[in-house]
């Protein structure tokens, strides 16, 4: 049997998702059970120069794309319009989701969650906070019963490799963000990432899941990296602490959600001030458990795509009916 993807883009994550489906088709076979191939593959620019084996219908008509006899839609296009009406579709057709897509599930994850809901399906979406991070199975499926009390993290790839590079290299910082988008980590309008929204929109997926709603947008202080010179991250370093852009999120005794997202002097012995270039880190503390932090790569092809192929995985394990030594069959690709 063949598990067939529709896969919605295919830039950085897109390539990611492809290629880690072509490089992984042996264990995903033994994850579960079934080969899985990319029939069809939505793009916008019908131009552009694709690096993909034969065999794929590549498209930029989304019609086409549920005219495939597909099992799961992945999407990696980014934005809320036409993301937002492409995932609404797949998921009244029944077709599971998973998606990257973080700015739209801070505006919109509550209402593609009810139509999951309504239609018996499943909207996964690890690869929207923190790239490679297993951050929002560690609080849905693992944290149950610990009561967590704060959440602290760098959420933002592009903003600590740019702080990183800009004190280690003494590089300017147009310098630096130049290097992030060619290495595939900033947003394609990199204003998400400098002016602290992409790690507003990551903190807002967490409080959904951790509290179960957001606070008041209104309420929440949110800066970015763009005001942050070469002088401050100097003063800092001579103080012996680097300016990181950290986003908190908490909720006081009167039950208000409090969230921040802003460039910050940490010293030495804090948790984060170790991670650096364009990885991510979380620090939940909690009751029980007490100081837990993940850390990883937060952006990029590979790791962004090891977050939606454990996400396919998680998805489609319980199809598995081989046993793990049996041979991956050919013709998969
Ligand atoms: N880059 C990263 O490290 C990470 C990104 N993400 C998220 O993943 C998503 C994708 O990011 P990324 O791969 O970097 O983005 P890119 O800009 O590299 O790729 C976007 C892809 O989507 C396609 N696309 C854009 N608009 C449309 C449209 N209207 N119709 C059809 N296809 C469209 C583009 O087509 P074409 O190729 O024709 O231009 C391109 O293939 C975003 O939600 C992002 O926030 C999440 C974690 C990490
Ligand atoms: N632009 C984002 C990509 C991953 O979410 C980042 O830099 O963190």
């Amino acid at each position: 049997m063949t598990i067939n993807v529709a896969l919605l883009g295919l830039g950085t994550v897109g390539q990611g998702v492809y290629e880690t489906v072509i490089s992984h088709q042996e264990e995903l076979y033994k994850a579960i059970g079934e080969a899985v191939r990319i029939p069809v593959i939505l793009i916008k620019d019908s131009c552009k120069n694709r690096k993909i084996n034969g065999g794929v219908e590549v498209t930029t008509d989304f019609n086409e794309v549920l005219k495939h006899p597909v099992d799961v839609v992945i999407e990696a296009i980014g934005g809320c319009e036409p993301a937002y009406n492409y995932l609404r579709k797949s998921l009244e057709s029944k077709l599971p989701v998973i998606t990257a897509n973080k700015e739209l599930l801070a505006k919109k994850g509550k209402e593609l969650k009810k139509i999951a809901d309504d239609h018996q399906t499943q909207l996964a979406f690890e690869a929207s906070v923190a790239g490679s991070i297993p951050i929002l199975h560690m609080i849905k499926d693992y944290l149950k019963v610990n009561r967590i009390q704060r959440v602290e993290a760098i959420l933002n790839g592009t903003s600590n490799f740019i702080l990183t590079t800009m004190r280690e290299k003494i590089q300017s910082f147009e310098q630096s963000l130049a290097e992030a988008q060619r290495l595939g980590y900033a947003e394609a309008d990199p204003s998400n990432d400098v002016l602290g929204w992409d790690a507003f929109y990551k903190t807002m997926i967490i409080s959904d899941l951790i509290y179960n709603e957001q606070p008041d947008w209104n309420d929440v202080v949110r800066k970015g990296i763009d005001q942050v010179t070469q002088e401050d991250i100097l003063a800092a370093e001579e103080s012996k602490e680097k300016v990181k852009l950290i986003a908190a999120l908490s909720r006081s005794s009167n039950g208000q959600i409090e969230a921040s997202v802003e460039p910050l002097r940490i010293k030495p012995d804090h948790p984060l001030y170790a991670i650096e270039g364009v990885n991510n880190a979380v620090r939940v503390k909690t009751d029980l458990a007490e100081d837990l932090v993940l850390s990883g790569p937060g952006a990029g092809a590979l790791p962004t795509a090891s977050a939606i192929i454990e996400d396919f995985v998680a998805l489609f394990k319980n199809n598995k009916s081989i046993k793990n030594n049996d041979p991956v069959p050919l013709g998969g690709y």
